[in-house]
């Protein structure tokens, strides 16, 4: 069964418990930009989100340079956001207070 889209009142609530993503414009996905001491530890970073990201079968779009990572997420087959974008983005700060 493939979570529903949120509503707008919804994302609001998500992302109150959601400090360093934001919204983007179109409302359609939430960003962060996660920044690391070296390109090990950004890479470190997204070699356990993979895993994370493939467990929950639910994928960024991410973009990399050294030690920084740029990470968006929506839910593509229902072009906007839903819990699965919730839970990825918990479990990205989660690895990021690790690899800190
Ligand atoms: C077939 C497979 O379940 C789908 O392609 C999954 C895979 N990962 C995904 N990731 C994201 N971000 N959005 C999706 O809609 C999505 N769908």
């Amino acid at each position: 069964m493939s979570p529903e889209k949120l509503s707008p009142q919804a994302i609001e609530g998500e992302l109150e418990t959601l400090q360093d993503w934001t919204l983007r414009e179109d409302g359609a996905a939430i960003f962060r930009s996660f920044r690391f001491r070296t390109f090990s530890q950004a890479f470190g970073f997204m070699a356990e989100c993979a895993l994370v990201a493939e467990r929950l079968n639910h994928h960024p779009e991410w973009f990399n340079v050294y030690s920084r990572v740029d990470v968006t997420l929506t839910t593509h087959h229902v072009s906007g956001l839903t819990v699965q974008d919730f839970k990825l983005a918990r479990a990205m700060d989660r690895a990021a207070r690790r690899g800190d």
